[in-house]
């Protein structure tokens, strides 16, 4: 098995004197997408922002790349979508992607290549040169989207990244994800639509604190007996079906 690229152990995290999380563990390999699912304030941004050294453990370990973060060195090969946009809206789109394109160290001829290719993968092209304080909800979470996918970085994190994104681009993104996958790349995803954790390859179940159930989504339906990760989930919960 190639080595992996997220590795979370025993993670821990306390907020004052709530545990929101236990004893974490499971990896994202290479060639791999995982979702992260679990009830609204189960914790699922929580150990995103563990994974890359936004917030600290209060015991455990999370490695990228082999290594702790933050690690300046490795920002460049992750593209992180964080659960709020943080957009300059006073900037164009344009100006936007130029900006962390920048910021990822990409040449001008990559950052002219990368731009057209991100906002044809969220459907932006006709709008890049319009303001962000004028861009819907949607718009804006598919602009931050796009910066995540810049510069092909080997380790995509999406933190809910279709909220406000109609079904048909839905796909698009999808379909995306998916060639990034088999090109090798490893995508870590939190999502609250169900039917978008059947399309990842390994599910994170995450409950009361801990990953309850880690597999492909067939195997969980298997082992649930159910005909759906919705109702995987709803098990899991303890609802009667
Ligand atoms: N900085 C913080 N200080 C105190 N409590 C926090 C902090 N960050 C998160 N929490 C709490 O930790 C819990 C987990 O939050 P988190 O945002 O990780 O959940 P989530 O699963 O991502 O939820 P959602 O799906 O609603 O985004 C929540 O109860 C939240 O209120």
């Amino acid at each position: 098995m190639a080595a992996a690229i997220i590795n979370l152990t025993h993670l821990v995290k306390k907020f004052g004197t709530q545990t929101i999380l236990k004893d974490i563990n499971f990896t994202v390999v290479p060639g791999q997408i995982v979702g992260l699912i679990g009830p609204s304030g189960a914790g699922k941004s929580t150990i995103i922002k563990l994974t890359l050294g936004m917030e600290k453990a209060d015991n455990g370990t999370a490695t990228v790349f082999g290594q702790t973060m933050p690690q300046r060195q490795l920002l460049a090969k992750i593209g992180y979508m964080a659960q709020t946009d943080a957009l300059y809206e006073t900037l164009s789109g344009q100006e936007n992607l130029v900006f962390f394109a920048k910021m990822k160290g990409l040449s001008k001829s990559e950052i002219v290549h990368e731009i057209t290719y991100v906002a044809k993968v969220v459907g932006l092209t006709a709008d890049l040169n319009k303001r962000v304080s004028g861009y819907s909800g949607g718009m804006k979470r598919r602009l931050s989207l796009a910066i995540a996918l810049l510069g092909q970085p080997q380790l995509i994190v999406l933190d809910e990244p279709t909220v406000g994104i109609d079904p048909a681009l839905r796909r698009q993104v999808w379909r995306e994800l998916n060639k990034l996958r088999d090109a090798g790349r490893s995508i870590l995803i939190t999502t609250h639509v169900m039917d978008e954790a059947e399309l990842a390859d390994q599910v994170a179940l995450l409950l009361d604190g801990e990953v309850i159930a880690f597999d492909t989504p067939a195997k969980l339906k298997q082992q649930y007996q159910v005909a759906t990760i919705e109702d995987v989930f709803l098990k899991a919960e303890g609802v009667q079906l």
